[in-house]
């Protein structure tokens, strides 16, 4: 249970597992964490007599563990791993840590090609199952499937036994395409949209333009409606994979401030409402408007849940750059600052300003970077993407603070919710 409450704080972590144990291994793996396995060398010779019941004992060999691990770590990541001549070598700086880097895009691939194929939706219907009923049921050779099945279990996505295949909790959770959190549209998205911009990383860098015309063969002005909102089957699933991965941070985003003094809210570029009913679900007595484009709001209504919380919601088109804003006491950005370069953030934000009156309030989601703007890495990852995809990028608090307080904002506070979005929330002056 300890440890069911500790993986929110440890996901974007470096997590260190000082033992071998596959099946510890496998519970880390199937909540979500990413680690290392560094087994400790610490001989367990606690001695019993100095702990007065198993439970003070087993926590002080796991200190000991831990902090002999920790004494080791340093040469693990290359500080003072020297030779006699000062310099590192193979043997005290092994290459694991650039094979790992090496191998992230075979990772993507492989979840990538297996939700495209609907393995995990297979199997949620029918494991576990064979390699040859898979191989048969996704069109696929055995072969083929095999060796995806088996990168799958690897990656901690399937459990492997002998009655064959099946979903591990995270797969369950996330991976199948109708789940209330899915992840499956989102992931296909990144398997057809960042995935030919980022093999053009290299033209992006150099020319610092967004790749548009290699990527997708169209130098579209607005690539954004070129790739999401061309056909109505597109448009649903950039809806369905916004949807999923605003929900799975909804919760803690609405309750990372109390927002309870507020009545009528305006989620700016709210989308389906992930995250307006859940704001609804926490404060009853709390109005949301979503402001979205036209083509977005004709097909919200796929996404309207069925609880009390759908009749505090409700829906205007337009568009946030030129019309009216509905009026509100509390706008809401909600992975929308991330989209745009400073001058359109500028642009957005005066518009706000305008509308909010003294007093109101203004929250924005997104992922934070830190200060030095080398992590965490899930943001980090997320503002190159949205750089490559969109000249867009995270930015940190202080980025923030600033853009907010040009624009009339003032205490602007922050809370890293330890989900893939933080919230920062400012007051109109
Ligand atoms: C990255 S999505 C974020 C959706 C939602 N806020 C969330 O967190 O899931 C950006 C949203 O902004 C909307 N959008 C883009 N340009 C807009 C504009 N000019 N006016 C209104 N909405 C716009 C898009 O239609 C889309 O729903």
């Amino acid at each position: 249970m300890g440890l069911f409450r500790a993986i929110p704080k440890l996901l974007h972590k470096h997590v260190v597992m000082a033992c071998m144990a596959p099946g510890h291994q496998h519970v880390l793996r199937n909540a979500g964490l990413r680690f290392t396995v560094v087994p400790s060398r610490f001989q367990e010779n606690v001695r019993k007599a100095s702990s007065l019941s198993p439970f003070p004992y087993a926590m002080d060999t796991a200190k000991q563990k831990a902090l002999e691990v920790a004494r080791r770590m340093h040469q693990k990541h290359g500080k003072a791993v020297k030779d006699t001549d000062g310099k590192p070598t193979v043997q005290s700086l092994p290459p694991t840590a650039i094979v790992e880097l090496i191998d992230g895009f075979k990772v993507s691939k492989a979840l990538f090609t297996a939700c495209k194929m609907k393995v995990f939706d297979l199997l949620g219907d029918e494991g576990p199952l064979s390699t040859a009923d898979i191989a048969r049921k996704i069109g696929a050779s055995e072969g083929g499937t095999g060796y995806l099945l088996d990168a799958c279990a690897g990656l901690g996505l399937l459990d492997k036994t002998e009655g064959g295949y099946s979903n591990t909790p995270l797969a369950t959770l996330y991976l199948l395409s109708d789940g209330e959190y899915s992840l499956h549209s989102l992931i296909m998205i990144h398997e057809e949209f960042s995935w030919p911009f980022f093999s053009y990383l290299d033209f992006a860098v150099r020319e610092g333009t967004v790749q548009t015309q290699r990527a997708l063969g169209t130098a579209g002005e607005d690539h954004y409606q070129e790739c999401f909102y061309k056909n109505r089957e597109k448009k649903l699933q950039f809806m369905r994979a916004m949807h999923g991965h605003t929900k799975v941070a909804a919760h803690q985003v609405a309750t990372a401030f109390d927002l309870s003094g507020f009545t009528s809210a305006c989620d700016l570029g709210g989308s389906t409402g992930a995250l307006a009913y859940e704001l609804a679900r926490q404060y009853p007595g709390l109005k949301v408007t979503i402001f979205d484009l036209p083509e977005v709001i004709e097909d919200a209504v796929f996404f309207k849940p069925h609880g009390p919380e759908a009749g505090q919601v409700s829906f205007v088109p337009g568009d946030f750059f030129r019309d009216t804003l509905p009026e509100a006491d509390l706008y809401i950005l909600s992975k929308i600052l991330h989209n745009w370069p400073d001058d359109k953030v500028h642009q957005l934000l005066s518009r706000i300003s305008r509308s909010c009156k003294p007093g109101g309030g203004l929250l924005v989601a997104e992922q934070l970077l830190d200060e030095d703007k080398c992590r965490p890495l899930p943001a980090l990852m997320m503002s190159l993407n949205m750089r490559v995809l969109f000249q867009g990028q995270e930015r940190s608090l202080s980025e923030y603070w600033s853009l907010l307080q040009a624009h009339g904002f003032t205490d602007v506070r922050a809370v890293r919710t330890g989900s893939i979005a933080d919230a920062v929330l400012a007051t109109r002056a």
